[in-house]
């Protein structure tokens, strides 16, 4: 039996505002077509809105200019957040071309202009313009997606990384990528506490 799709919560109206009705079709999309192109998996379903489109658009208030989205997948964080932020830039970067796919059918459906789909892995991405910001979701712990991710970044730019309750061990084991990666000012911040079933955590550190 499938299981149900979570119904929106109410608390969804908070986080996208006046672009709700977007923020619900992508859902939608997620919903009918994730499982079968392999971006979520059936026990995604009934915890979408909650665990997964929530939890990204609650990050949208962090962003500003041209922010990179490494491994966006289904288009989580990236997506939502290009959803959430009409007056942000985004580039999303992802390798697998099914993926690719789906981000760039998912952008034409929704009508977003403000969104362009790379595909290659992070490392290899031509770095001629450098990024105000980039987020990262489920790609990898700190200690490799910061040589992942720092690059992309121009000097005084920011990473924006999405992490569990782990993030505080994560910074830890990560001490020497923090130090080569000139990374300053680093931080857990926890989101969304009092609004979302479950507070969302974020590493946010600035590139020297
Ligand atoms: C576990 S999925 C997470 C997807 C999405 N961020 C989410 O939260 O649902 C990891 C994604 O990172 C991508 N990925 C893996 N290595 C990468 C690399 N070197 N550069 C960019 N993306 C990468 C994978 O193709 C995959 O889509």
């Amino acid at each position: 039996m499938t299981p149900e799709f979570e119904a929106e919560p109410a608390h969804a109206a908070l986080v996208f505002g006046d672009q709700l009705a977007l923020a619900r079709q992508f859902t939608l999309n997620l919903a009918t077509h994730g499982e079968e192109l392999g971006l979520i998996g059936p026990l995604e379903l009934p915890r979408l809105w909650s665990r997964h489109i929530l939890n990204c658009g609650i990050v949208a208030p962090l962003l500003h200019g041209r922010v990179g989205d490494v491994g966006s997948g289904a288009g989580l964080p990236g997506l939502v957040l290009a959803i959430a932020r009409p007056d942000v830039d985004f580039v999303l970067i992802e390798p697998m071309e099914r993926r690719t796919a789906w981000l760039n059918d998912q952008v034409m459906e929704l009508g977003l202009t403000n969104v362009t789909v790379v595909r290659d892995r992070a490392e290899d991405v031509r770095r001629d313009v450098l990024l105000d910001q980039v987020t990262a979701r489920a790609v990898s712990a700190l200690k490799k997606l910061i040589p992942m991710t720092a690059p992309l970044v121009r000097p005084g730019g920011e990473l924006v990384l999405m992490k569990g309750a782990g993030a505080a061990n994560e910074i830890e084991a990560a001490a020497k990528q923090i130090r080569a990666y000139k990374l300053r000012d680093i931080e857990v911040l926890t989101l969304g506490e009092g609004i979302l079933d479950e507070a969302t955590r974020v590493v946010r550190a600035t590139v020297e």
